[in-house]
């Protein structure tokens, strides 16, 4: 074998994800304890929603609520199941972000991605670079992928992330791209564009706003993260794929538009209903049967009231909305009424 090709068989390459990457859920018992025996489960419901990915133990699957070996422990239950896995290892402690990367790479995980430390913030694109670096270089043989979250770490809201890209290429020879989920905060579409120009096309970027799914596949990208995949992955697919085969024209703008508002409205009406953050998005999974259960605190469980609200706008979403554009998605057959 030639240094070349060995070099090209040891530096691995972004995953050119064309499809959906569940956020997915933590699943704990009533006490809060960890439930692995939910994980099959939650893989089988993503794969007959057309989700083959899984992006476990990140915000939606509250890593940052789980020790490091309770997170080892969900990876391997993931890592039993048909579904395919992105791996968060962020951390506060960059020894424990290191450890479960290492982790990541010898249980089978396809690719890792690291939000930084949200208490003792990097200030700089330089010191950003620093810290993925040490993490993405503890697991040389994977894909490494930062993992951009401003609205929860509060990092890198001063500089573009494509500054950190250029200084964390160097440093890295498998970093291969960004989760992108600072979608909403200024420079966000446009930096993310630019990372994708950057080069030719040689990182990935994957969205972490499925709500600005047309958005997104307007600029290329293709791969998409997010919590809502965890019960509605179908809806998503209808969109994605419209658009790719249809593209957004002067006849098909209405209906993707409409498919789009159609999601956002699911978004609503648990962020509306229910400010219990990812308990909110939980609930309608639960509701679906499969028993995820509550959030860890510091995240309070649905109230009551918010409960029956939530109930109530899923009916309506299900018995308004869907059949407008499809005869119906899983989570409505799933939902008793
Ligand atoms: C802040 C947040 O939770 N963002 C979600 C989105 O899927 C979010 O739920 C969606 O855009 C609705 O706001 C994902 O980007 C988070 C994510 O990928 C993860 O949980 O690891």
């Amino acid at each position: 074998m030639t240094l070349v090709s060995a070099i090209s068989l040891a530096t691995p390459s972004p995953l050119r994800i064309d499809g959906l990457v569940a956020a997915v859920f933590t699943p704990f018992t009533h006490d809060g304890s960890l439930d692995l025996t939910v994980v099959p489960q939650q893989s089988r419901y993503l794969a007959d929603t057309g989700v083959h990915w899984a992006f476990v133990g990140g915000t939606t699957g509250e890593s940052l609520s789980l020790s490091v070996a309770e997170r080892m422990g969900l990876l391997e239950a993931w890592r039993k199941t048909n579904t395919s896995v992105i791996a968060h290892c962020g951390a506060e402690a960059l020894g424990d972000a290191k450890q479960l990367a290492r982790h990541a790479a010898a249980n089978g995980a396809a690719a890792i991605a690291a939000m930084p430390p949200t208490f003792f913030k990097p200030a700089t694109a330089e010191a950003l670079a620093l810290t993925i670096a040490a993490i993405c270089t503890a697991a040389p043989e994977l894909p490494c992928y930062y993992y951009h979250i401003p609205s929860m770490t509060g990092v890198a809201t001063t500089f573009p992330v494509l500054d950190f890209v250029k200084a964390v290429e160097p440093l890295a020879p498998n970093f291969c791209g960004v989760k992108y989920t600072g979608m909403y905060t200024y420079p966000g579409m446009m930096d993310a564009m630019k990372i994708l120009d950057y080069k030719d096309g040689k990182f990935e970027v994957l969205s972490g706003r499925e709500e600005m799914m047309l958005e997104a596949l307007s600029i290329g990208i293709k791969g998409h993260v997010g919590s809502q995949f965890n019960f509605a992955g179908d809806l998503f697919n209808m969109i994605r794929i419209d658009f790719e085969k249809l593209g957004l024209t002067t006849q098909t703008e209405a209906r993707l538009r409409k498919l789009q508002l159609i999601a956002v409205q699911l978004i609503d009406a648990w962020k509306d209903s229910s400010p219990a953050g990812v308990n909110g998005a939980k609930f309608f999974t639960n509701l679906a049967g499969i028993p995820v259960n509550d959030a860890r605190l510091p995240s309070i469980p649905v109230s009551r009231t918010a409960s029956k609200a939530l109930r109530d706008a899923l009916h309506n979403f299900c018995d308004s909305l869907v059949h407008v554009v499809m005869p119906s998605l899983k989570i409505c057959d799933m939902v008793p009424q």
